[in-house]
């Protein structure tokens, strides 16, 4: 194939200028090929790379000068990358870490990605799975002793000490409350309140952009709307939705429904209220504080107006902020203490656990070791939470009984990752 576009076949691992051509003999651009013979590439195979001058009627010329070649076609989505983990040139955290690294916003997703990238959790799991694998052996010799008759504790404690200083250290991962999953995904802040607060305004400076209508009609805003902020390297995303009343109007009935729902659901919320209106603003707030809802600041709008009334908002006992979202007075504040939330949300730490997949698998290896050592002195049954507790770990990794999800996991690349 190189042969036939490029002309030659470079030597290996040697950036090369070559005029490439289509199967006519026309040129199609003047380039540089690059040529990695198995094993020693990317995804263990044999690699070639055309970097081309980057318009589009150059990528077409090449593409259909490529696909006209016998046995050529396009890889799949995130097929390069699961080529590479079948060629055991990663493993599945670490092709997780690839996926996360490509997909990162902010500084410090870039980081955390690149440590999953490096193999800081897959490192640990297999040297988990070691030891796993070495205190079992010490309970099968136990069990091979006993079938000449009597157990030997010898055997079973040492194993068992073994696996409690493991379980240990994977509790202490564990104990890391998902931090770093939120890191990838961001921290969901949700602007609310009563209609007409000035929510949507807020919103749009927060933004730094119009993403949302603003009107001096109550009920104006409907569907959630999201914008992703990227705070000091942290990822934060902020939600605006419908102001909360009893609505008549179905479709604004829908908004609301949506805005308690998201609302509820987010990590922190604002809780929106008008300086100018009468009463606190806050009766629907405390009727969520009444269903035990927890983690709202309250913003009081509209400073700028004349007659501004700081109302009493003791009651509620949350932070608060005044600010006018229309001039922009106190918004540098607001931002200020979210980003020292978020910081202090997502202690960086030594966080390895970066998905929901990773938890679980490591929760059920520990609950098994757990088992284990509260089992008397079984020892087959000892042994079988050990094969479970390794098992647990395999899947982690990637090796084995993947297939179901490898599907799932590589979906989500990119086309040509
Ligand atoms: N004076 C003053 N007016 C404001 C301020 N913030 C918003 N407004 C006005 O208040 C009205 C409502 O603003 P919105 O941002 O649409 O309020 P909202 O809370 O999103 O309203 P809904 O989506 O209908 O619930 C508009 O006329 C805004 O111009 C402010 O800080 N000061
Ligand atoms: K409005
Ligand atoms: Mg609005």
């Amino acid at each position: 194939m190189l042969e036939r576009i490029a002309g030659q076949r470079p030597q290996p691992r040697a950036a090369t200028r070559a005029l490439l051509k289509d199967p006519s003999g026309q040129p199609i651009d003047d380039a540089i090929v690059l040529w990695f013979p198995a094993p020693r590439s990317a995804t263990g195979e044999d690699v070639a790379e055309f970097h081309i001058h980057g318009g589009r009627a150059v990528l077409q010329a090449l593409i259909a000068a490529i696909g006209a070649v016998e046995n050529l076609r396009a890889a799949e989505p995130g097929e390069f990358t699961r080529r590479a983990f079948e060629n055991g040139k990663l493993d599945l955290t670490e092709a997780e870490g690839l996926d996360d690294l490509i997909h990162a916003d902010t500084e410090r997703q870039r980081r955390q990605a690149l440590r999953q990238l490096k193999g800081l959790l897959g490192d640990k799991a297999r040297d988990w799975r070691g030891q796993i694998i070495a205190a079992s052996a010490l309970v099968e010799a136990a069990i091979d002793f006993s079938d000449e008759g009597d157990v030997p504790d010898e055997l079973i404690a040492p194993a068992k000490a073994k696996i409690e200083i493991l379980l240990d250290e994977i509790e202490d991962v564990l104990a890391q409350e998902g931090r770093s999953e939120r890191l990838r995904d961001g921290l969901v802040v949700a602007i609310t309140g009563p209609p007409n607060v000035g929510k949507s305004t807020l919103m749009n400076q927060l933004a730094r952009r119009e993403v949302a209508i603003v009107s001096p009609h109550a009920g104006t805003t409907r569907d959630v709307i999201e914008v992703h902020l990227d705070l000091d390297g942290y990822p934060v995303t902020v939600i605006d939705t419908a102001g909360i009343r009893e609505a008549i109007d179905p479709v604004e009935q829908e908004g609301v429904r949506r805005a308690r729902s998201r609302a509820a659901e987010a990590d922190l919320r604002l809780w929106l209220v008008d300086t100018q209106a009468a009463g606190d603003g806050e009766d629907e707030l405390r009727a969520w504080i009444a269903e035990g809802q927890h983690g709202f600041w309250v913003v009081r709008n509209k400073l700028d107006e004349p007659e501004a009334v700081t109302p009493d908002l003791s009651a509620s006992g949350w932070p608060c902020f005044s600010i006018s979202a229309a001039n922009g007075r106190g918004v540098p504040e607001l931002i200020g203490a979210l980003t020292r939330y978020a910081a202090a949300y997502f202690d960086e730490g030594s966080a390895l656990i970066t998905r929901a997949r990773h938890r679980e698998l490591l929760r059920q290896s520990a609950d098994a070791l757990g088992r284990a050592i509260d089992l008397p002195e079984a020892a087959e049954l000892i042994a079988e939470e050990l094969r479970l507790a390794a098992h647990r770990l395999g899947q982690l990794l990637g090796r084995v009984d993947v297939e179901d999800i490898l599907d799932v996991i590589f979906r989500e690349f990119c086309v040509g990752k």
